[in-house]
């Protein structure tokens, strides 16, 4: 039997990159997949055509994760089509790279709002339906790397990641009884459209590199079968947990 079957698995920002990797990798095994997208029509369309094609049931719901309202509308559209939510993927966000010291007021509110929390309601949201349903769930927050490390360009992003990570903590206590497990994944360096910019300069991608011990930057691909796992029974007593995934890159000292 599929690891997620008879699952109904949410994954928010999924019209591209690591959420959409993490759709169509829950759906390979076995769940049906609602995405939440902010943009991207034909994108998130496609998303749903993977989904279908692995042979599962697939919806796409647009809407902005900054704004509270948008989470509880999405869980609700969720159990009208599927009748349930079993896993929220809260992947989402956005890191416009900017200096600090001339850091725009609109850019570090936008990059809260949208990260840290629309990452927030969208877990609460997902909460309350599972305690209502009685029978347990699991939220995977996508973090980072960047919630252990710094970044120069990124002082309002990474508060953002670290913020994730704290909430899963809080949250696999508060929501234990309920049997909610609570975990974060954090990628490392993963090809997407969110660093095309930045990758486009030859010796800063170089230089990412050569700092990961396997030798390669990270594909969205690589997200989905940690979330599968962390999603699936088979981690059935892990929460409150982080699990690195970059290729080592967070070890790397010398
Ligand atoms: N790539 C990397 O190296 C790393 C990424 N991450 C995290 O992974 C997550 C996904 O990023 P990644 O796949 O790389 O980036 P992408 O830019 O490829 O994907 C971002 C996704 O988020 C959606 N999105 C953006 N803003 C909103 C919003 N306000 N409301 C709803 N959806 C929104 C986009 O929707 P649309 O396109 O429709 O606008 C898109 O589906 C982010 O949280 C990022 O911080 C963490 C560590 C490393
Ligand atoms: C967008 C960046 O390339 C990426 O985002 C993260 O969270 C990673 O730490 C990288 O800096």
């Amino acid at each position: 039997m599929k690891l997620l079957a008879g699952k109904t698995v949410l994954v928010t920002g999924a019209s591209t990159g690591i959420g959409r990797a993490a759709a169509v990798g829950v759906a390979q095994a076995g769940a049906d997949v609602v995405i939440n997208y902010h943009s991207r029509d034909d994108d998130a369309a496609a998303c749903v055509a993977e989904i279908e094609a692995a042979g599962q049931r697939g919806l796409a719901v647009k809407g902005d994760v900054a704004a509270p309202e948008t989470a509880t509308e999405f869980v609700t559209k969720a159990v009208e089509a599927f009748g349930k939510v079993d896993v929220m993927v809260s992947n989402a966000g956005i890191c416009p790279f900017h200096s600090f010291l001339d850091m725009p007021v609109e850019t570090v509110q936008r990059t809260m709002q949208v990260n840290l929390l629309g990452g927030y309601f969208m877990c609460q949201a997902a909460a309350n339906q599972m305690v209502k349903q009685g029978h347990g769930g699991a939220l995977i927050a996508v973090s980072s790397i960047s919630a252990l490390v710094g970044g120069e360009y990124q002082t309002h992003y990474t508060p953002t990641k670290a913020g994730l990570h704290s909430l899963m903590q809080s949250t696999a206590i508060a929501l234990g009884k309920h049997k909610i497990r609570c975990n974060s994944v954090l990628p490392g360096t993963i090809l997407t459209e969110i660093n095309k910019e930045d990758l486009a300069d030859v010796e800063k991608r170089k230089y990412m590199e050569a700092r990961i011990p396997l030798g390669r930057l990270g594909q969205a691909e690589d997200l989905a079968g940690p979330i599968v796992f962390l999603a699936s029974d088979m981690a059935a007593y892990v929460t409150g947990a982080a699990l690195l995934v970059d290729g080592g890159a967070f070890v790397n000292l010398q």
